[in-house]
């Protein structure tokens, strides 16, 4: 059988997801050492990031060539509003974190960078650019999660059990693997230059969520505080 174009592209991307889990704000969540307040910022941080992430699934239901791709991104769009959205609303609670103040928050630099050249891709290519943009954070963190569920007593601490749970959860396999079958089927007859061009895509946004994680670690925002 040939090569998929997921394993051509988990080849190449392995490495880098490697270094996500030697990445201390990883490693904190799976050693359950993790300091509250950096998780916090993460917390706001990714609300407003799944926000423009969701767009990128309408996107893609938009541009759709066919009504099984449509409906696809249809569910990918309700999953990640109703079901991830909804437990990470549920789950900073817990942290003390109202749904008013994760809306409120303001998007970081990596946070801005990251969306923007999602949506870019999304908007200025077809419904393929829609899918390899989305492709490494629902596999990339499926990836981390069913790796820290394997961590010693990683799924079930107090504060950061939920997340390993969540991302490692028969539910967000599944919204992880429609993401790689839709991208097997979308790459099916391309030319090797189109394939390429989709797998820098992938090999982009490997790079913005390790920056994600940084810019968690370090509760960064901007480089610079502004005064005006
Ligand atoms: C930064 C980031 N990437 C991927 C996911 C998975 O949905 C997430 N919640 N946040």
């Amino acid at each position: 059988m040939a090569q998929k174009f997921s394993d051509r592209i988990f080849n190449r991307v392995k490495p880098l997801w490697h270094t996500y889990l030697e990445h201390p704000f990883v490693k904190g969540i799976g050693e359950g050492t993790l300091d509250v307040e950096k998780f916090k910022h993460y917390m706001k941080q990714d609300y407003i990031y799944l926000v423009e992430y969701s767009r990128i699934f309408a996107i893609g239901a938009a541009k759709a060539h066919n009504l099984k791709t449509m409906t696809t991104f249809a569910n990918l769009l309700h999953g990640t509003m109703n079901i991830e959205m909804d437990l990470h609303r549920e789950y900073a609670s817990t942290f003390g974190i109202s749904n008013d103040e994760l809306e409120a928050t303001e998007p970081s630099a990596t946070v801005t960078a990251y969306t923007s050249y999602m949506l870019n891709k999304a908007q200025s290519g077809g419904v393929e650019n829609a899918i390899a943009a989305v492709l490494a954070c629902a596999w990339s963190y499926n990836f981390i999660g069913k790796e820290l569920a394997t961590w010693p007593n990683a799924a079930e601490h107090e504060l950061y059990g939920n997340w390993v749970q969540m991302y490692s959860s028969e539910e967000f396999s599944k919204l992880a693997n429609d993401c790689i079958e839709l991208i097997n089927e979308i790459a099916e007859g391309k030319p090797d230059h189109e394939l390429k061009e989709l797998e820098e895509i992938v090999v982009k946004t490997s790079y913005f969520e390790y920056m994600f994680w940084d810019m968690a670690e370090n509760k960064s925002t901007w480089p610079i505080k502004s005064t005006v």
